[in-house]
């Protein structure tokens, strides 16, 4: 039987890998196995393109290269991985906890379409990803809603204000509110939860946010 699997989503800077680290560890807590996975997986060979294309070596502009090509070179470090790590564990029942999934396309690359091309890419990248490459389809995304400038704030703290250590998304403000704004569409066109992590401009208490998504998901498996 097959496991389930759940996609954590958000822009840079939104605080996804902290409540990924805090759902993942109120779970263990509770007896529940999981098995965490993070993309692009930056320490395997299989994100080899992901990297070069955020690195800039293919255009300093995320629109340099197309929402198609790039999203190609996501998918195919996601295929290698479910592959070579997690198939197994996934057809066997485990859960799964993934930082970023397939979800991360549809915010990143199809934010690079006119929005009348914005369905087509949606079908066609569920298509390629879950039909064509039989990577297994999230059965809950958690979506992690801050305001951009909260969480440019906090990238820029991240970072320690050096932005040379952006990468071409993070350091394309104008990118990034257009990649807002197709997360907010792929949220209610394709049933996220999303997650409020900011009043106003002030972040909520990382606990009160962690609280929120803990339940959302232990709703999910009852
Ligand atoms: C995993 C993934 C990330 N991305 C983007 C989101 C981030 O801006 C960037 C790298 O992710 P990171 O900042 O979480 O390491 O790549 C995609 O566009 N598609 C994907 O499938």
């Amino acid at each position: 039987m097959n496991g389930r699997l759940i996609a954590m989503e958000g822009l840079d800077g939104s605080g996804k890998a902290t409540q990924t680290a805090l759902l993942c560890k109120a779970l263990a807590e509770r007896g529940i196995e999981l098995r965490r996975i993070s993309f692009p997986d930056y320490d395997e060979p299989s994100s080899a393109l992901a990297k070069m294309y955020l690195n800039g070596e293919f255009g300093s502009n995320p629109n340099d290269v197309n929402a198609y090509a790039a999203s190609s070179f996501y998918a195919v470090d996601r295929f290698a991985s479910y592959r070579r790590f997690w198939k197994q564990d996934y057809q066997n029942g485990a859960l799964i906890i993934a930082d970023r999934y397939t979800t991360s396309n549809i915010v990143f690359q199809l934010s690079k379409l006119p929005k009348e091309r914005w369905d087509d890419f949606i079908d066609w990248l569920q298509d390629f990803e879950y039909n064509k490459l039989e990577l297994p389809r999230p059965d809950l995304t958690i979506y992690l809603s801050m305001p951009l400038k909260v969480s440019q704030r906090l990238l820029t703290g991240r970072y320690h204000g050096n932005e040379e250590k952006k990468d071409i998304h993070e350091s394309n403000e104008s990118y990034l509110a257009a990649c807002h704004e197709s997360a907010v569409y792929a949220a209610q066109h394709l049933n996220w939860k999303i997650i409020r992590c900011a009043e106003g401009e002030k972040p909520r208490a990382v606990e009160a946010i962690h609280k929120e998504i803990l339940q959302k998901v232990m709703e999910g498996s009852q």
